[in-house]
Order: C-alpha cells, then sequence, then structure tokens
C-alpha cells in the first residue's frame, strides 16, 4: 500500500486548512500531516506519496517555509515516490501570477525523476499567466480561497478521487 505524506507550507493558514481537508479525503491521519518547516529526509524516506502545498507570497513567489523544505526535498531519493502538487492563490488581485507557488516546486523537483500527479484542468479558472501551467494544464491542484471558495470542496473532491486513482 502506499503510504501518504502531506507537508504544507502557510503563512495565515489557508494552505494548511486545504491540506488538512485533502489529507481527510486521503485518509490521511492528522500524525501524517506536516508544516514543511518540520520537513526531515528520515520523514520524506518514510513516504510513498507526497503531497506537497504551497501559498503563492510576493509577486509570484515561494511560501517562505518551502525555500528550506526544497533543499531537503532535492537531497532525498524521489525516483520511486509520487509527488502530487496544491497550492493557494489569489486569481484576481494576482492574476499574472495565480498559484505560481506550485510551478516553482514543479520546477525545483521536476529533475528528481519522482512521478508527478493530478494536473488539473484550467477551464473553470479565471486568471491570465502561471506558470503552474505546464503543457496545458496546471501541473497540480490550484484552490482560490480568497475569491471561489464555494469551488473548493468540489476541486478538492474531484482531484482527490483523481490522485486515488493515479497512485494505485
Ligand atoms: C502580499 C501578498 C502577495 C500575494 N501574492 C500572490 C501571488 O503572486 N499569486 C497568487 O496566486 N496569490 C498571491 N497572494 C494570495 C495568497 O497566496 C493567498 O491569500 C493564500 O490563500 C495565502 O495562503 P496561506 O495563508 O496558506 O499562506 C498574495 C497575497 C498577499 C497578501
Amino acid at each position: 500500500m502506499n503510504k501518504i505524506g502531506v507537508f504544507y507550507g502557510s503563512t495565515t493558514g489557508t494552505t494548511e486548512d486545504v491540506a488538512r481537508q485533502i489529507a481527510e479525503k486521503l485518509n490521511v491521519p492528522s500524525g501524517h500531516i506536516y508544516d514543511v518547516s518540520k520537513i526531515t529526509e528520515d520523514l520524506i524516506r518514510e513516504y510513498d506519496v507526497l503531497v506537497l502545498g504551497t501559498s503563492t507570497w510576493g509577486v509570484g513567489e515561494l511560501q517562505d517555509d518551502w525555500y528550506d523544505g526544497v533543499k531537503i526535498l532535492k537531497q532525498c531519493d524521489l525516483s520511486h515516490k509520487y509527488v502530487a502538487l496544491f497550492g493557494c492563490g489569489d486569481s484576481d488581485s494576482y492574476c499574472d501570477t495565480f498559484c505560481d507557488g506550485i510551478g516553482i516546486l514543479y520546477e525545483e523537483l521536476k529533475d528528481t525523476n519522482c512521478k508527478f500527479c493530478g494536473t488539473t484542468d484550467t477551464t473553470g479558472y479565471t486568471f491570465d499567466s502561471s506558470i503552474a501551467v505546464v503543457n496545458g494544464k496546471f501541473i497540480g491542484l490550484p484552490i482560490d480561497e480568497v475569491n471561489e471558495d464555494s469551488k473548493t470542496a468540489e476541486r478538492i473532491s474531484k482531484w482527490v478521487e483523481q490522485v486515488k486513482l493515479e497512485i494505485s
């Protein structure tokens, strides 16, 4: 069975909240949900599937705690692991850098030979530009709690079902 760990970077708690919703739907116990500031190589080794979440800050920048988190991840052997990315952003005020943090995590990890899962169709999102769009699809799950919180539960449910299929 695939063992799943959820790691989030969150400045005001939004991505943490989404991480917990995702974990619940994936049947991941709360003891396997981590603030990324607590990430270690030993922890990463425990899991077959890494669900990684970041918000986007500044203008298209990674959430602060991920800068060190990414360095630790890149020291690990991720070649047999699935990686599912998600993130929180604001598609109205930051329509040119919507959820860019997801795209930054992808760029950082794409040469690790990990297996990415959980891409999302851009249909239904309103934004101008995002580096999280790779080959015409979001490389993970973007969530906009600022403008579209009514869509969050459905987006999470759909994505979790897809991730479950891809890792099975
Ligand atoms: C100063 C500032 C900069 C932001 N920059 C971006 C951005 O470039 N792209 C984006 O999609 N969202 C941006 N956001 C929106 C946040 O990512 C969003 O509020 C998110 O839900 C915060 O999640 P967190 O509480 O987990 O950190 C920004 C918000 C603030 C206040």
